[in-house]
């Protein structure tokens, strides 16, 4: 069963660097996550107290201003980092699109990142290759699949990576901001395959400031600040 069930989820981070804080400055409300020093030992609070549940068909829009955690719950949910507090079950196979960097290869062609990351998902060789024209029209690279990544825009690196996760199939994908990458009618495109993929009964999680598209794609959403949930709900009651 495809579910994420996340109970009192808290997430530290500790800085090793020397900070020291101006009492006026820590009386300024400011963005991010609160900071804490207790003696030698300075942490970064940027998840406090995060429960929520998700099913199959559920699309988790998190919004929030910038440094309020909506990357990092995404990295906790992905497994990058161990919640310092709660528990935390997720069952499906999850895959990620919040950093082009994280699993492909910068030297390779784009066809043999396709099929490194489909390797890197458990697919046999075989079923890869099955699926490498699909994913290479959808992505409209056209000859630019047979060069390597590093010669990719950011728009075109996107494309390629929100058409080889979407194509896998994932139980459970997770995006930070993809849409910022791809142009408007790449965009529309994507809009429509992220409506297919929720109508598979798989579960989402999108971070994103642009609450337009998460309308239009989510369910669900939940308000983070300094790392804390203080709104959650459906879309029309809380986006613009
Ligand atoms: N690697 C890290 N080391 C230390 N602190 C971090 C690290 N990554 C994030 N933080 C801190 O954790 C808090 C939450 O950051 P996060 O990146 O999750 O925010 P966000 O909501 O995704 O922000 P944005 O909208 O700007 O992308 C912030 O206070 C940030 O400074």
């Amino acid at each position: 069963m495809i579910s994420i069930k996340a109970e009192n989820i808290g997430l530290n981070y500790n800085i090793r660097q020397k900070i020291s804080l101006s009492p006026k400055a820590v009386k300024l409300h400011a963005t991010g996550g609160k900071i804490t020093v207790n003696g030698r030992k300075k942490t970064i609070k940027a998840l406090d107290n995060v429960s929520f549940e998700l099913s199959a068909g559920d699309r988790l829009g998190l919004i929030g201003s910038n440094g309020a955690g909506k990357s990092t719950l995404l990295k906790v949910l992905y497994g990058i980092y161990e919640p310092s507090e709660g528990n935390l079950q997720v069952s499906g196979k999850i895959d990620a699109l919040f950093n082009i960097n994280l699993g492909f290869r910068k030297e390779a062609t784009g066809r043999r990142n396709i099929f490194l990351r489909g390797l890197i998902r458990g697919w046999q060789p075989k079923e890869v290759e099955s699926r490498m024209d699909e994913i290479i029209e959808f992505s409209e690279l056209g000859h630019y699949i047979d060069l390597p990544l590093k010669s990719y825009s950011a728009g075109m690196a996107a494309r390629l990576a929100f058409s080889i996760a979407t194509n896998l199939e994932p139980e459970i994908l997770l995006m930070d901001e993809w849409i910022g990458a791809g142009d408007p009618s790449f965009q529309e495109k994507a809009k429509t395959r992220m409506e297919l993929l929720a109508e598979k009964a798989g579960i989402m999680v999108i971070a994103s400031h642009n609450h337009k598209l998460l309308k239009n794609v989510c369910n669900k959403i939940i308000h983070l600040q300094e790392g804390k949930i203080i709104q959650s709900g459906a879309p029309d009651d809380l986006l613009e």
